[in-house]
């Protein structure tokens, strides 16, 4: 009888470690499989789509043709999606008016916005500023430059698009209708020391 009590204790203790043993080795494995899904470093992180407010993924992956500019790449945005996300590149979208032409806001499917400068017109100027603009910001990557998301070339003209600046440019939030009034001075002190010591390092 002795004997017997023993015997069931031993067999409820392994099965207690097998058990066990049997969990860790599972639990030690999901970890494993999800470590190796999302690298290191990239698991706290948000992901790119929300960077800086701007979904840049929805558009970039939108236009699956994609042109090698001198340095880098620089997506093609088909010109039927730009006109839509312009409303054809309505008045009321027009976000401000530069040497070389308009520039619209568009709101692409999905949610996504942006700023498309139309560069009106096939003359060497145009064409000089065009292939500039995207040799450099396709290579520009910071914080405080807007970023190119990419470009377009239809019926003779040539389309840029950018990131949002939302709330305008700094001009436009220092001389604009506001006369900077929507700017503490705190701010400005905080952008103009930004500006300096970011874009020189
Ligand atoms: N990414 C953007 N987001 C929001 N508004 C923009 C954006 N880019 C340009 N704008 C608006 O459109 C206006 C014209 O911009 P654009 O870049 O064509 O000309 P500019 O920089 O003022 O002058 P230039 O054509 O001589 O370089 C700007 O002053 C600004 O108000």
């Amino acid at each position: 009888h002795h004997y017997h009590r023993e015997l069931v204790i031993a067999t409820v203790l392994a099965s207690v470690a097998t058990v066990m043993i049997f969990l860790t080795t599972f639990y030690a494995w999901t970890m494993w499989r999800r470590a190796r899904r999302i690298p290191a470093g990239k698991a706290a992180r948000r992901p790119d789509t929300t960077t800086k407010g701007i979904t840049l993924v929805p558009i970039l992956s939108k236009f699956n043709t994609v042109k090698m500019s001198k340095k880098g790449l620089v997506a093609m945005i088909e010109y039927p999606s730009l006109e839509a996300a312009t409303g054809k590149f309505s008045e009321s979208n027009v976000l401000g008016v530069g040497g070389f032409g308009c520039v619209y806001k568009a709101a692409f499917d999905g949610g996504a916005t942006a700023a498309v400068k139309r560069l009106e017109g096939g003359e060497p100027d145009c064409e000089k500023e065009f292939e500039n603009e995207l040799d450099l910001l396709g290579r520009i990557r910071h914080p405080n430059i807007v970023s190119l998301l990419g470009f377009c070339v239809h019926g003779g003209n040539h389309y840029i698009v950018y990131e949002l600046m939302e709330k305008g440019s700094l001009e436009t939030q220092l001389h604009g209708p506001s006369h900077g009034s929507a700017m503490s001075w705190h701010v400005r002190m905080k952008i103009a020391l930004d500006t300096g010591i970011r874009v020189s390092s």
